[in-house]
């Protein structure tokens, strides 16, 4: 199982807390998946009160390890200020960092998200960049102290799937040993099997369980996924060709 700053966890999948018809359901998706993190938005706790204590009780009750996010910040104070308001609500150092750039994609900003990592990892956070799967961006946040890369299959809500195959296999490659994690975008579990058979670590997902018609069974889906996929990885596929093969030996054939 993948390790995170030195914590390891028990699955690989990790879920979002949000749009969910219900908190009971919300559990539920956590139970039946067996999702190890929980990513929380600081906003709406912050902004919640009394709604925001029963919610955090909530999260406390499922037992897993909470990921506070920076959903919704544009800048990079507004960044840096939400995580160090995180860090006092959650008593955790583990930030997901999110830096919006761009209003219509909500793609990471790539600029303000290198220049807030530095500064959290500074403070002694422990930073998860949802970023893309550009190497580029990837070595700044990795010089900036990453160690983990939260590279995006597709634009948040969307449910597209893995967009860039090539970039997040080159991804991986360039990175053999650095927890990979892909967030936002998957639709399908047959997305996140494939996120696993190119050897990334886990997957962090909301809308496609939150918005299904029945949520814990698709999270449950999802946790299948991860298994076969890894499964998958782990016994070496053979290599894709371009000529058929013929998988039935000829030798001993009749001739007529
Ligand atoms: C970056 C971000 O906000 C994602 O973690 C989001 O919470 C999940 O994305 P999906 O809703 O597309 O699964």
């Amino acid at each position: 199982m993948p390790r995170f700053y030195d914590t390891e966890v028990t699955s690989r999948l990790m879920l979002g807390t949000a749009q969910y018809p219900s908190p009971a359901i919300l559990a539920e998706a956590f139970k039946r998946s067996g999702a190890g993190i929980a990513t929380v938005s600081v906003r709406r706790e912050a902004g919640g009160e009394r709604a925001g204590q029963a919610f955090w009780d909530m999260i406390r009750d499922l037992g897993v390890h909470v990921l506070p996010n920076t959903a919704g910040c544009h800048s990079v104070r507004e960044a840096v200020t939400t995580a160090q308001m995180a860090r006092e609500l959650f008593d955790t150092n583990w930030i997901k960092l999110e830096v919006i750039g761009h209003a219509d994609t909500l793609q990471p900003d790539p600029f303000g998200l290198v220049e807030a990592a530095r500064i959290l990892t500074d403070e002694g956070f422990a930073v998860f960049p949802y970023c893309t799967e550009d190497l580029v961006l990837c070595e700044r946040l990795v010089q900036a102290g990453c160690r983990v890369l939260m590279p995006w299959g597709a634009p948040i809500g969307t449910g597209l799937g893995l967009n860039n195959i090539y970039g997040l296999r080159s991804l991986r490659a360039h990175f053999p040993d650095l927890p990979l994690v892909i967030d936002a975008g998957l639709g399908l579990p047959s997305q996140a099997a494939h996120a696993m058979e190119l050897g990334y670590d886990a997957v962090l997902l909301n809308t496609a369980v939150a918005r299904a018609g029945d949520p814990a069974a698709m999270a449950e889906g999802f946790a299948r996924a991860l298994e076969a996929g890894r499964l998958a990885h782990e016994a070496d596929p053979m290599e894709p060709r371009d000529m058929a093969a013929p998988s039935t030996p000829v030798l001993g054939k009749a001739f007529l």
